[in-house]
């Protein structure tokens, strides 16, 4: 299976037409205010409607409400929704009943313990995104550019396909995929000069060195 790459938090639209130029699988679109790269519904819209079926568009919340979701569904249409808050398993259930969306569980990973929570998210999510557990006064669960020990997933063992994440870029997505074996990549800061502002050669640069390392693991 062909490893699946997702830039995240893409917020114009030459750095969008730029990820989809260079081969991102999956483009992802930040909705939760206190980012850096929260989209408008409006600009989501815009966005939305650039991608035209190159990548998966990947609507990123956190513990959002129907009506969110509702906006969202309208403006974007996306092909899976991101769940980057404290969503129960029943939330899950509920939103994907709801919205007839795939969803992608983000599970928040500091010590092997954080783990626990993955029996009862992989019965009713369709992905897994492992990211690094963000600090208590983070002004956001993700997109704070720092890795978590990749060590702790060398012995998963998951029935459903996940992702890796939490301060990738090009020089580390090699070894985060060796350590893991993990069937996708998934970055925003290590793609980006400034908080919330993408980089174009990061971006195609981090697409080069995922693809890359995927050329070597299927030799
Ligand atoms: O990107 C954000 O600003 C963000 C805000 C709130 C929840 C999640 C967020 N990002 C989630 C992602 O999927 C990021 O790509 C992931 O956390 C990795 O981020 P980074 O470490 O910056 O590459």
């Amino acid at each position: 299976m062909s490893l699946l790459v997702k830039i995240c938090g893409l917020s114009t639209r030459e750095t969008l037409e730029v990820a989809l130029d260079a081969g991102a699988d999956m483009v992802g679109f930040v909705f939760f205010p206190p980012s850096p790269r929260h989209l408008s519904l409006e600009l989501g819209r815009e966005l939305g409607r650039q991608v035209k079926g190159r990548a998966l568009k990947v609507a990123l919340t956190v513990d959002a409400d129907d009506a969110t979701f509702d906006n969202i569904m309208d403006a974007l249409s996306p092909d899976i929704f991101q769940l980057h808050g404290k969503e129960s398993v029943a939330r899950l259930r509920d939103i994907k009943q709801r919205f007839g969306r795939p969803v992608m569980k983000a599970v928040p990973v500091e010590v092997a313990a954080d783990l626990a929570v993955l029996p009862g998210y992989a019965a009713v999510a369709d992905r897994i995104l492992f990211d690094a557990r963000a600090p208590k006064d983070a002004t956001r669960p993700g997109g704070l550019g720092t890795p978590f020990d990749w060590r702790l997933l060398g012995n998963l063992e998951l029935k459903l396909p996940y992702m890796v994440s939490g301060g990738l870029h090009a020089q580390n997505v090699a070894e985060a995929l060796r350590v893991t074996g993990a069937g996708g990549v998934d970055v925003s800061s290590g793609v980006e000069s400034a908080p919330g502002v993408k980089d174009p050669e990061m971006i195609k640069a981090f697409i080069r060195a995922a693809r890359a390392s995927q050329e070597l693991s299927v030799r």
